[in-house]
This record gives structure tokens, sequence and C-alpha cells, in this order.
């Protein structure tokens, strides 16, 4: 059977873009569907990708916290994340810890897309120097750098970076609600297991990307 030319591509939901416009499209669940890369690729060689990862662990955590806001009733990470805690057997098959196998996603994108065209932006950097993980995106995009250190201030409340002044706007503007949520605090011991159960994926990621990003406590390199 020949293959029916796809109807609703991410080009069709886009919109036009004039010469010298570039846009812009933000699916995190992209990274971990199979048929994407290939998909992004035949629509255009062009495409840029932008990649924020952060710490697998803290990530799990994150992600069992947005779920726990909307389900109160699921069991503690500590259950969860365990296929048998005893012998410390990683329950791999929930989405909250495989996601976090960042290597095992990247070779499928490399497949399709080369790396070259991919930007790796640390999610920890993006909170503790916003504005220079923002020029890489601005150099990567061939933007003139635009956003600066001046664009951004501390919020002690919300306890992240956030803008001076939102756009269109002159007041500021901090992310909502559903981001930088306070985490649940998880068994340490917990914590620690899951840390060695991905530092050889972490290493992996780091040689693949050709950066350390700094999650195994070994030594930190600038790209
Ligand atoms: N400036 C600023 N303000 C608030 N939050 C910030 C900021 N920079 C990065 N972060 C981190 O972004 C995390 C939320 O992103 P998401 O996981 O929801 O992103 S997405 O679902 O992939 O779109 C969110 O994760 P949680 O802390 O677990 O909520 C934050 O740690």
């Amino acid at each position: 059977m020949k293959p029916q030319p796809c109807r609703e591509g991410p080009r069709d939901l886009m919109p036009k873009t004039l010469d010298g416009q570039i846009t812009m499209e933000k699916t995190p669940s992209y990274f971990v569907t199979k048929d994407a890369p290939a998909r992004i690729s035949a629509m255009s060689n062009e495409t840029r990708l932008i990649v924020v990862v952060r710490d697998p662990v803290t990530r799990a955590i994150s992600d069992y916290t947005q779920t726990l806001s909307k389900r109160p009733d699921i069991p503690p990470f500590e259950n969860l994340a365990f296929k048998n805690r005893t012998r410390g057997l990683i329950n791999t098959s929930w989405s909250a810890i495989q996601i976090g196998i960042y290597a095992k996603y990247l070779e499928n994108w490399l497949l399709s897309i080369p790396i070259r065209n991919i930007l790796f932006v640390s999610g920890e950097r993006l909170i503790t120097d916003p504005s220079g993980e923002l020029g890489r995106v601005q150099d990567f995009l061939g933007l003139k750098r635009i956003i600066t250190d001046k664009h951004f201030y501390f919020n002690k409340t919300k306890g992240f970076p956030c803008l001076k002044k939102a756009e269109g706007s002159s007041k500021p503007h901090c992310l909502g609600k559903t981001k930088g949520r306070t985490h649940p605090n998880i068994d340490q011991e917990v914590v620690q297991r899951l840390h060695e159960f991905y530092r050889p994926f972490n290493l992996k990621f780091y040689q693949m990307t050709g950066y350390n990003f700094g999650w195994d406590n070994s030594k930190r390199t600038d790209i």
C-alpha cells in the first residue's frame, strides 16, 4: 500500500511564514514520539530543534508532581519508581522514568536529523542563567542577541527568574502556576538509586551531545 499524503502534519497546522520569519512550535512529547524525527525531516531539512533537558531524576519527580496535581490519589513516587524495591529494580515502563533515558530517544532522532540542527538547552542553566541559555538559542537560530540579562529579574516569591516586562506590556511576568511547582519530598535512598540507574544513560547522552550537563557530579564542561 502506498503511504497516503499526511494532511494533518505539523506543517498544515502552522501559520504561513514570510521570508525572514521563523515559526516556532513546542510539543515536548515529540522528543519521545517514534515517528516524529522522520516526519519532521520529510517536512523540511531546514527545521531546527531545541531540546531542553534537566537531570532525569528531577524530571521524573517533576513529571510525578504534575500528575499528582491532577490525580491526588496516585500511589507515592517511591512505589511507582520500582518494579521490586527490595531488589532495587527500577520500573522502566513508567513513563516518568523512561522519558529520562535521553540517549535512547536521541539515537532515534539522529537517524533522521543531523546533530548540528539540534540545540540542547540545560534546564538547570535556564533557571540559574536564563539570558546565557537564551543567548545560545538566539545564536543557534541565527538571530541577533536581543534578549539579555537586562530582561530578567529573580522573583523571590516564585523562586524563579521572571521577565521584567511581558511582551506588549510594561508589567513583570512570571511563568504560570503549573511551572515551578513545589516537589514532594522523596526518600533520598530512592533518589540515590535513580541517580545510579540513569548514570550510564547520562554518560552516553553527554558523549552524543558533546556536553556534560553535570547531573552526575562529575566536572561540568561548557558547550
Ligand atoms: N523561569 C521559570 N519559571 C518557572 N519554571 C521554570 C522556569 N525556568 C525553568 N523552569 C522549569 O520549567 C519546568 C516546567 O516545565 P514543563 O515541564 O512544564 O515544560 S513542558 O511540559 O515541557 O512544557 C518547571 O518544573 P517544576 O519545577 O517541576 O514545575 C521549572 O523547574
